[in-house]
């Protein structure tokens, strides 16, 4: 079975009105009962700085326990971590790691050789307790000109799993990869590591998602990351948002290449239309 992760979390923060609690709760709700079992759903970072999850702990605890699903949220620091481990109902963090020294600042506001020490203190903090995802941004082509090549993401995959993170997500967070480099990273990052706990968090336009996602299969990922309506984009990485794949474009592709994720596809359009409300208004 493949692990779709659909990314409510991403699809928000960008927004400029805040999406009122109940709102975000019951957008939530309905995907759960729809069957979506691996959600990114908000994040514990500066208010100052991303306002739209200012209502973690509550949005968290509002939900119905996790019984199995996943349940995520980004941490990118200390303060974020320790929100992280006294909240209720969460499975997982996320920490946004990335290639390039300039988004790196820029999205967590402290360079890489802070970053990678905070990832092993992440790593043994939550042993035990949560599991830890890190987010490989800037994975697939470096926009700010810091050097990339795919053999900088194979060390940085190897350094990951010397500290013991499992669970790493290869992410475009530009979206700035054509089919062709997706193909190229994953397949050389699954030859060395295989497939298990890679997975591939990319945004593109709505005509190039699929062929995207199709990239990522071909090169032996399992594990795929969207947002209903393509709605997202990291408000730090530049001037324009490149969204996430579209979910309900997405599924049943999968579904008809016989990769199941457990979701009611019929609920699809519906929810797709709920998330279009919520941009509509909020964004
Ligand atoms: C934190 C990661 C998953 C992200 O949102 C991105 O890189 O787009």
């Amino acid at each position: 079975m493949i692990r779709y992760v659909e990314c409510p979390r991403d699809a928000w923060q960008g927004f400029r009105r805040f999406i009122p609690t109940e709102e975000k709760v019951a957008f939530l709700k309905a995907l759960l009962e729809a069957g979506f079992r691996h959600l990114d759903l908000t994040s514990f970072v500066s208010p100052k700085w991303v306002p739209q999850m200012a209502d973690a702990e509550e949005v968290l605890a509002a939900l119905p326990p996790p019984q199995g699903r996943t349940y995520l949220a980004i941490v990118a620091n200390e303060k974020g971590l320790e929100r992280a481990l006294r909240a209720k109902n969460l499975t997982h963090v996320g920490y946004p790691l990335s290639l390039s020294e300039t988004f790196q600042r820029r999205n967590t506001n402290r360079g890489l050789e802070k970053s990678w020490p905070l990832v092993e203190a992440m790593a043994k903090a939550v042993e035990g307790r949560l599991g830890l995802v890190v987010y490989l941004s800037m994975a697939f082509g470096n926009p700010y000109g810091d050097p990339w090549d795919v053999g900088m993401v194979l060390e940085a995959v190897a350094r990951l799993r010397a500290l013991g993170v499992g669970e790493i997500a290869l992410a475009d967070t530009y979206g700035v990869a054509d089919a062709g480099r997706i193909r190229e990273v994953l397949g050389a990052v699954v030859e060395r590591f295989g497939p298990e706990g890679i997975g591939a968090h990319l945004h593109a336009r709505r005509e190039e998602a699929w062929e995207k996602a199709e990239a990522a299969l071909e090169a032996g990922v399992l594990w795929l990351e969207g947002a209903l309506a393509g709605v997202g984009g990291c408000p730090f990485a530049g001037d324009e948002l490149v969204g996430n794949l579209p979910t309900e474009l997405l599924l049943p592709h999968l579904e008809a290449r016989g990769l199941a994720t457990g979701v009611d596809l019929s609920r699809l359009p519906a929810l797709a239309g709920e998330a279009a409300r919520l941009r509509a208004l909020y964004a």
